[in-house]
């Protein structure tokens, strides 16, 4: 009676994975519960999320190695799986909303979000490129561009690229507080990048975990270019940034639960160390009550079927 968060089934948006083929299923080891799946088993996939009341997917690809390049020109191609996945999905399930991704990493050689020359990420030239992808997965039928890379100014080159091909209806959620975090890792093994990237970090581009001013620079940037919604990630370790960007710009504010969250959880519950259903709708919860609008999770659609019961 007395409670002040409940969490409900259209807070959620589902993480999920794309690979080439069909009825393929590929577990991926380091994400307990996930797969990549092939587009005929996506689009199955996405009927029952639809059914549980989520509202939206957050769509991410496995680039066959083949078809990663050094300056990740699969990105923009307009029969890559991403793009596929996406018109599949909206002639089958079209009021399941997609998020789109917008970075290079799954595309490149190198596993970088952006064009590298003499081993440095060169800024405004991968604006070149995150402007053909983002125009390239809104014209599948991305209802969400959701740029990732954390490049300066991609926001406002994507938002006039995307209005000039006569897509202004696409929204643009941005990654505008994405830390430079160790919480990846799961991730990277999902999408293929994680023996590319190395030892390599990503610090020059994401944010230093210590940081909470600068994600409020960063913040208004991408609301000043023309950001509909933005975005925190990780969420659990910053919960102090969801709340303030929450109260201090009052747009719709999305935490993105990440990979190593996920699989912390489950890996200590693996273990029997912990209660690994309570701690994740613990987890969700809080991000919830921190001020996330939504939250993105690989947990969604077990969570929207315990609070179904
Ligand atoms: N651009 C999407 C991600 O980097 C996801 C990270 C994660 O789930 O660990
Ligand atoms: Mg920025």
């Amino acid at each position: 009676m007395v409670r002040e968060t409940s969490l409900v089934p259209s807070d959620l948006i589902q993480g999920m994975f794309v690979t080439d083929g069909e009825n393929r299923r590929e577990p991926i080891p380091s994400l307990p519960g996930m797969a990549r799946l092939s587009v005929d088993l996506l689009v199955e996939e996405c009927k029952r999320i639809r059914e549980l009341g989520i509202p939206a997917i957050a769509l991410f690809p496995m680039t066959p190695q083949e078809r990663k390049t050094p300056d990740g020109s699969e990105a923009w191609n307009q029969d890559n799986l991403v793009c596929r996945a996406c018109r599949a999905l909206k002639r089958t399930v079209p009021d399941l909303g997609i998020v789109g991704d917008v970075a290079l990493d799954p595309y490149t050689s190198h596993g970088q979000d952006g064009v590298l020359i003499d081993g440095q990420i060169v800024n405004d030239l991968t604006l070149e490129s995150l402007k053909l992808q983002a125009v390239a997965q809104a014209a599948a039928g991305c209802d969400v561009i959701a740029p990732s890379d954390m490049m300066d100014g991609r926001i406002g080159i994507i938002r006039a690229a995307l209005d000039a091909e006569g897509l202004s209806q696409t929204m643009i959620l941005s990654y505008a507080a994405k830390y430079a975090s160790g919480f990846y890792g799961p991730f990277r093994d999902a999408i293929g990048s994680s023996s590319a990237l190395g030892k390599a970090d990503k610090k020059t581009y994401q944010m230093d975990p210590a940081n909470i001013v600068e994600a409020l620079r960063e913040t208004a940037l991408d609301i000043a270019e023309g950001a509909d919604m933005v975005m925190v990630k990780p969420a659990l370790p910053y919960l102090d940034i969801i709340q303030t960007v929450k109260t201090s710009f009052g747009l719709p504010t999305i935490a993105y639960h990440v990979s190593g969250e996920y699989a912390m959880v489950k890996a200590a519950a693996e273990r029997g160390w912990i209660d690994g259903d309570a701690a994740m709708l613990e987890s969700i919860t809080a991000i919830k009550r921190a001020g996330a609008d939504a939250i993105i999770t690989y947990a969604a659609s077990d969570i929207a079927r315990w609070l179904r019961g």
